[in-house]
C-alpha cells in the first residue's frame, strides 16, 4: 500500500490555478473513442489501448501529429462541451478553482467545423463548471506558428463576434522554425483589440525565442520557458518583470526535453524568485492532470511545503483575473495554509 506524505496530502489540498493546459490535450482515448462512435468517425487505431500505446514521444513534434489527429473526432458543440466539462471534472478533484483554457481553432476551422461550435461549447461548459462545480475560468485562442500570420489573421477575424468569451491570445504547435516575430502584427492586432498575449517559447526552442516573445509579442505570460536558464541577461529581465512562466513539468518529460524528472530547473527558477508555475500542458496525453505535475514534481526535486505554497500563490499572481477575484483566491490560499501550519 503507498503512504500518502503530508507533504503529498498539503499539496493536493492546495487551492492553484491552471494557466497552460490545451483543452484537445485533456482529450483521453476513451472519450476519442466516444466520440468517433457518436460522430460515425473511423479511427485508425482499433482500440482503447491500442491509441494509449502509441503516446509514446520522442519530442514536440512526434506528440503534435497525433494530438491533433486525436482532436478530428471534436464535431459537433456538444462534442466541445463534453470534452471541457471532462476537463473541469479532473480539475476540481484537483483543486483547481480557477483555469485559464489554451484552444486551437484552426484544428478545428481547417476541418469545416465553425469557430462558433468550437467557442459556444466550450463558453456553456465555462458556465456549468462555475455553477457545479465552482470553478472560474477563461478563453485563450491559440494561433498554430506552423501556419502563415495571414491564417492568423483570419482566424482573429472570425472570433471577432466572441471576443467577450475570450480573454487573450497564444502561439503554440510547432516552435522551431517559427519564431515569435513571424506572428508580430497579429499579435499587435490582438493586444489593439483589448486580448492578452501570451506565447510558448522556450520549450525547445532558445532563449531568443523568449525575448521575442517578450519584446515583439509583448507578452504578458511565457508559456514552457524552460530554455531561458540558458541566458543569464533574460534570467535577469524574467525575475526583475516577475514574468510569469507556466511550466509543465510532466510534459517536459513525456516530450523528451528533460530525461528524467529530477533534471528539471523549476525548482532553480523558483529559488531565484521567477514567478514560476506548475501545470499540466495535455494531460491526457503527458500522464497526469495538475496534481500528478505537483505532487511528482515537489518530491522529485526535494521541494518544501512553504515552495509549494509560493507555486500557489505564483498561479495566481500570474492569472489574468480581476483584482477582487485574485485577492479572493490569495486568501483561499493563505487559510488554507494557516490551517496547516504552513
Ligand atoms: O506543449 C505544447 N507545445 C506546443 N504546442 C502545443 N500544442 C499542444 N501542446 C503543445
Ligand atoms: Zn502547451
Amino acid at each position: 500500500m503507498t503512504q500518502i506524505t503530508a507533504l503529498e496530502s498539503f499539496v493536493r489540498g492546495l487551492p492553484k490555478a491552471e494557466l497552460h493546459i490545451h483543452i484537445e490535450g485533456s482529450l483521453e482515448p476513451e472519450l476519442i473513442f466516444q466520440l468517433a462512435k457518436r460522430n460515425g468517425i473511423t479511427l485508425s487505431y482499433p482500440s482503447v489501448e491500442a491509441l494509449r500505446a502509441a503516446y509514446a514521444f520522442t519530442d514536440l513534434q512526434s506528440f503534435l501529429d497525433i494530438y491533433y489527429a486525436g482532436a478530428s473526432v471534436l464535431i459537433t458543440e456538444q462534442d466541445f462541451y463534453d470534452m471541457a466539462m471532462a476537463y473541469f471534472r479532473r480539475a476540481a478533484a484537483d483543486q483547481v478553482i480557477h483555469a485559464e483554457l489554451f484552444f486551437d481553432p484552426q484544428t478545428h476551422t481547417e476541418r469545416g467545423i465553425a469557430i462558433g461550435t468550437v467557442i459556444n461549447g466550450l463558453v456553456r461548459a465555462q458556465a456549468a463548471a462555475k455553477a457545479e462545480l465552482g470553478v472560474t475560468s477563461a478563453l485563450i485562442l491559440c494561433f498554430l506558428r506552423h501556419l502563415s500570420e495571414d491564417d492568423a489573421f483570419k482566424t482573429l477575424a472570425e472570433a471577432e463576434p466572441f471576443l467577450q468569451h475570450i480573454v487573450g491570445v497564444g502561439l503554440d504547435s510547432s516552435e522551431v522554425g517559427h519564431p515569435p516575430e513571424k506572428f508580430a502584427r497579429v499579435f499587435a492586432k490582438a493586444r489593439a483589440l483589448g486580448l492578452r498575449a501570451v506565447a510558448h517559447a522556450g520549450e525547445e526552442g532558445p532563449p531568443a525565442y523568449v525575448w521575442g516573445a517578450l519584446d515583439v509579442l509583448h507578452v504578458q505570460r511565457i508559456d514552457h520557458g524552460v530554455q531561458s536558464i540558458r541566458d543569464e541577461q533574460l534570467m535577469q529581465r524574467l525575475i526583475d518583470t516577475r514574468m510569469p512562466l507556466t511550466v509543465c513539468p510532466l510534459s517536459n518529460v513525456k516530450l523528451c526535453v528533460y530525461k528524467h524528472l529530477a533534471d528539471h530547473n523549476l525548482g532553480q527558477m523558483l529559488a531565484r524568485g521567477v514567478c514560476v508555475t506548475i501545470n499540466s500542458d495535455d494531460p491526457a496525453y503527458f500522464g497526469g492532470y495538475m496534481n500528478q505535475n505537483f505532487v511528482e514534481t515537489v518530491m522529485a526535486l526535494n521541494l518544501t511545503a512553504a515552495d509549494a505554497r509560493q507555486l500557489a500563490a505564483n498561479s495566481f499572481e500570474a492569472s489574468f483575473v480581476d483584482a477582487d477575484a485574485r485577492a479572493a483566491m490569495m486568501q483561499r490560499l493563505a487559510d488554507y495554509c494557516a490551517a496547516h501550519g504552513v
